[in-house]
Parts: structure tokens; C-alpha cells; sequence
């Protein structure tokens, strides 16, 4: 597109320092200097050309090994829609040598725990969630039965955390490849749906990598705890820029709340190291994603910001705002801890505990009182996260003389529950959970009508039980601006199709077809603010006049 508007190509690479010139004023350039920059619009025959592999190698494989020690670890991609965000982060899947960061970072995981194998002391367990933020709402994109909006909460050891959403197991990196693809499909169907883009959203990809080390001598065992966040931020271009009007302008000014929290919080971090000064207020929970990056962002963890870069010269206010960006945030240091629990057994101990005075309330016929609130005071143990215990001591005042004086171990609150089941679940119950999940995921993928090639590839998209329905799985790579929807076999009429997507409704829109397979249909759709350009086979193509 950009060649097509024969734009000139404003950005200069020399090592790590990157230059822009000011198309308006040639002479006025500005230079930043980051840790790496990359030169990648161009092709490998390019001397200067960097590959997806070098990204990772430099970035990818110390993020990694800083998770191998155990510390929490962040890579978050940020600029503008088309930048190259995604392509930084996730890259092309079906071409090895165009993967991004986060799978050539799973799979180098799952490499490096089969080279480790031989001790037997060391265990590891991977679990894996992917959500994706949209206008301050966080949606689940690996259960489908977590529909629409999880509530993000605060735990006082835990910190801000997405209620209810899934924490798969993996036990391969194929296991990791499979649920990557299902979230980044329900990423696509669901901004279809939502009459929008995936680019608006924001997509968090987080892994939970556990090792356990077992001590033979002391029989004691030490587990480490690191949190992986791998982040495609939504377009950062300004509502203004995209000519977004009405719900769109709202639904943008509730995207650029993330981001211009984003860019708040990172101003002030910057700005407390400057001054080194008492700390200001960081406003990090003005926005669900500052929220929940708290800790990436300004406190327990390594983290790694790219920014990508447009080299065209429309694009040089956008541009040069990413650079400033990037100029900021590279001054935040952050304090990153081995989440490493030496009290491992303790925590274990404590847990056999809590089963073994359930069973004796039960064998006293005081089950009853498991879930009652009264009475009980909460204690929480300083774990670090994900590796903590919530005990319950029984006041003075305790009606149950008769159990030994201290200890209910239970929660009184629903919340606490569930974490403490969580914390209960096995590792085989786990991965039936995740295997349930996945069975729920492909059946509702079916219902959707997305059906799947052998090769995993997407056929086609029709809903075989309710109303065809036009999704849009992949923007054309033949045809510039235009939009590829699949259709059902057999005549569709427009009372048939939820126009949602890409469409704007309007009574007076007509639209009727008729496919066969591989045959030419005849269609009309007029007065929707897109044309049609044709229809081939199950494939609508739909020109963007608006
Ligand atoms: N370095 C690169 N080399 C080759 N192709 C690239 C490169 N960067 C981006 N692309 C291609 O450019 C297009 C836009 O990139 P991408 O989708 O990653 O942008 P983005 O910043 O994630 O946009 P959005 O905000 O819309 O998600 C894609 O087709 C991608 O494959």
C-alpha cells in the first residue's frame, strides 16, 4: 500500500541507533538510540536486513533465559496498525522462517526443557491463557464458554489478576501451537462480530512456566514460579487519524484509554527514575491493561518493549510519536525478584492440613460450617504469588471447643475458593481440564461452520444449524483493500445474513446469492456503504468504498 502511494522511505538504521527525517523538512532529522534497531521492510537479499530469527535471537532467547531463572519476563509490541506488531509478535504460522517471538519462544521452551530432562531432580509444568482486551473488557480466547467480559480483580499477594479465565495445560510445544492458532481464530471471528478488526484490540499471551527442583538430601522441594507476557497492543494511530465517527470514535477513545494509560504510566515511571525522587502516582489502574501489566511495567519483571516502525513518510507523525514513546520508556528500570519459594513444603504441609481438619468438620457432622463466614479470621502466609496459602484461624470465640484450638482451614469467600482449588488442582486434572476445554473450543468452531482442513487450515465459514453468517477469517492477500468472506453453498438472501462485520446495516440493503462449489455466483448488495466485487466459489470479495 505504501508503494502503491509511492511514499519514500524516511527511516535510517545505523547499529542501534534509528533516524527519522522530516519529509516536510528534510534537513530537520531526529535520532533515538535503543538497544537493538532492525531494518526488516526490505527482503534478505538486503545486506542490512534483519530476520524474525535475529529478533528472537537477541530479544526472544534473553527473555527466556531470564524465565529459566525464574524471574517474570514481558515482551510487549506497541505502534501503529500495520506497523508490523503482529508480525513482530506472532508472524506468519504456515512459514518457518516468518514466525515471530512468540512461537519461535515456545518452541525453543519446550527444546530446552527436553535438553534438561536428564536431572532428575528438576520437573516442569507450562500452562498457558491468551486473552484479548477490547474497550476495557477482557475476553477468554481459549474457552469458549467464557463469553464476553471477565472481571479483573485484586488479590493482596496474587496483584491484579483476570477472574475466571483459563489457565491450560501444555505439554508440548504442539499442544502450545494448537491453542495459539484456536485463540488468534476466535480473536478474528470475534472482531468480525464486533464490526471491527482485530488491530483495535489488544491480545495478551501469557505462559506460566513452573520448575521444581527436588532437594534428595533435605527432601525438600523448591519451586519457581515465572509469568511470560507476550503482548500485541492494539494500533496506536490517534482516533483522529483513522476518521473514526459515532460508536467508533467512543469504542476508540475506550482502546486509546488503554494506551494512553500505557503512555501515562510509562511518563511517569520514566519521570520517577529521572528525579529519583519519592515515587508520584503511577496511574496504573485507569486502564485494564495497565492494570494487569502493573508488575511488567514498573515493578517485578523483565521487560522488553518493541516498537514498529511504518518507514513511509505518510506515516511520519505516527512514527515519530512511536520513537518518542520507546525514547521514554527505556528509562523505566524495573525491579525484577526470582519468584523462588523455599517454603514449599510448608505450603504443602499446610495443604494436606486443610484436607485433613475438612474431613475431621465432616467426621463431626460440621460440614456445614466449611461454608459459613462467621467467625473466621483470615491469615495470609507472604508467598509470592501463585505459590500461596490462605489459612483460617478460628477466634477465641470459636463454637467448636471441641476441635483442636486453632485452625478452620478454609476460605470464607467464594474468590478464595476458587484459588484454593486452583492451588488443590492436580496436574492430571488439569490437563483433563484442558482437554475438556478443547473438545468444548472444536465443537463450538464447528457449530460456528469453521470448518477445518486436515492441514488445520480454515476452509470455510457458515453456520450449518442458524443463519449463514459471513465471517471474515483472512483480509485478502491477492487484493489490496479488499475484504474475503466465506459463504454457505445454495442461494443466501440478505433476510439470511447477519450483517455485522464490516458492513454497515441499513434496511434498504439488499443482498442475495447464489454459490455452488467453484462456480460463479450472481450477488447484489447495495446501499451498505462496501461494493461487491464478485463471488467465486464460496469466496465474497467486498471492496471498501466507505
Ligand atoms: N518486517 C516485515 N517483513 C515482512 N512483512 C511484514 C513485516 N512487518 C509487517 N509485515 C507485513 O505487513 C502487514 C502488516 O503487519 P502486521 O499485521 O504485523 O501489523 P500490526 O502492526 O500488527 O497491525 P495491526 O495493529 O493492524 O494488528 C502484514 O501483512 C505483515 O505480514
Amino acid at each position: 500500500r505504501e508503494i502503491g502511494k509511492e511514499s519514500k522511505c524516511i527511516i535510517q538504521m545505523t547499529g542501534n541507533t534509528t533516524t527519522i527525517l522530516n519529509p516536510k523538512q528534510p534537513k530537520e532529522n531526529k535520532s533515538f538510540n535503543f538497544d537493538y534497531s532492525y531494518w526488516s521492510h526490505t527482503t534478505p537479499d538486503d545486506i542490512n536486513y534483519h530476520s524474525q530469527k535475529q529478533v528472537y535471537k537477541d530479544i526472544g532467547e534473553e527473555m527466556l533465559l531470564h524465565a529459566f531463572e525464574g524471574y517474570n519476563v514481558c515482551i510487549f509490541a506497541y505502534g501503529q496498525t500495520g506497523s508490523g506488531k503482529s508480525y513482530t509478535m506472532m508472524g506468519k504460522q504456515d512459514q518457518k522462517d516468518q514466525q515471530g517471538i512468540i512461537p519461535l519462544l515456545c518452541e525453543d521452551l519446550f527444546t530446552k526443557i527436553s535438553d534438561s530432562n536428564t536431572d532428575n531432580s528438576l520437573s516442569y509444568s507450562v500452562e498457558v491463557s491468551y486473552m484479548e482486551i477490547y474497550c476495557e473488557r477482557v475476553r477468554d480466547l481459549l474457552n469458549p464458554k467464557n463469553k464476553g467480559n471477565l472481571r479483573v480483580r485484586e488479590h493482596p499477594l496474587m496483584g491484579p489478576y483476570v477472574e475466571d479465565l483459563s489457565k491450560l495445560a501444555v505439554t508440548s510445544y504442539n499442544d502450545i501451537q494448537d491453542l495459539m492458532e484456536s485463540g488468534n481464530k476466535a480473536r478474528t471471528v470475534a472482531a468480525t462480530n464486533m464490526n471491527e478488526t482485530s488491530s483495535r484490540s489488544h491480545a495478551v499471551f501469557n505462559i506460566i512456566f513452573t520448575q521444581k527442583k527436588h532437594d534428595m538430601d533435605s527432601e525438600n522441594t523448591s519451586e519457581k514460579v515465572s509469568k511470560i507476557s507476550l503482548v500485541d497492543l492494539a494500533g496506536s494511530e490517534r482516533a483522529d487519524s483513522t476518521g473514526a465517527k459515532g460508536t467508533r470514535l467512543k469504542e476508540g477513545a475506550n482502546i486509546n484509554k488503554s494506551l494512553t494509560t500505557l503512555g501515562k504510566v510509562i511518563s511517569a515511571l520514566a519521570e520517577n527514575k529521572k528525579k529519583k525522587k519519592v515515587e508520584s502516582h503511577i496511574p496504573y489502574r485507569d486502564s485494564v491493561l495497565t492494570w494487569l501489566l502493573r508488575e511488567n511495567l514498573g515493578g517485578n519483571s523483565r521487560t522488553a518493549m518493541v516498537a514498529a516502525l511504518s518507514p513511509a513518510d505518510i506515516n511520519y507523525d505516527e512514527t515519530l510519536s512511536t520513537l518518542r514513546y520507546a525514547d521514554r520508556a527505556k528509562q523505566i528500570r524495573c525491579n525484577a525478584v526470582i519468584n523462588e519459594d523455599p517454603n514449599n513444603r510448608l505450603v504443602r504441609e499446610l495443604k494436606e492440613e486443610v484436607c485433613r481438619l475438612k474431613d475431621l468438620l465432616f467426621a463431626q457432622g460440621l460440614g456445614d460450617i466449611i461454608d459459613s463466614d462467621s467467625l473466621l479470621l483470615f491469615v495470609a502466609l507472604p508467598f509470592p504469588p501463585y505459590v500461596h496459602l490462605s489459612v483460617f484461624l478460628s477466634t477465641p470465640m470459636s463454637p467448636l471447643p471441641h476441635l483442636p484450638a486453632v485452625y478452620i482451614c478454609h476460605s470464607f469467600h467464594p474468590r478464595k475458593q476458587k484459588i484454593i482449588a486452583e492451588l488443590n488442582e492436580t496436574w492430571e486434572e488439569k490437563l483433563r481440564r484442558t482437554e475438556d476445554i478443547r473438545m468444548q473450543r472444536e465443537a463450538l468452531l464447528a457449530e460456528m461452520g469453521v470448518a477445518m482442513r486436515e492441514d488445520g487450515g480454515t476452509v470455510g465459514v457458515f453456520s450449518p444449524k442458524k443463519t449463514p453468517h459471513l465471517v471474515n477469517l483472512n483480509e485478502d492477500p491477492l487484493m489490496s483493500e479488499c475484504l474475503l468472506y466465506y459463504i454457505k453453498d445454495g442461494t443466501t438472501n440478505r433476510q439470511d445474513i447477519v450483517l455485522s462485520g464490516h458492513f454497515i446495516q441499513d434496511e434498504h440493503c439488499t443482498f442475495s446469492s447464489t454459490t455452488g462449489p467453484g462456480g460463479e455466483g450472481e450477488i447484489e448488495l447495495t446501499n451498505c456503504g462496501r461494493s461487491i466485487l464478485g463471488c467465486l466459489g464460496h469466496r465474497l470479495y467486498i471492496k471498501m468504498t466507505g
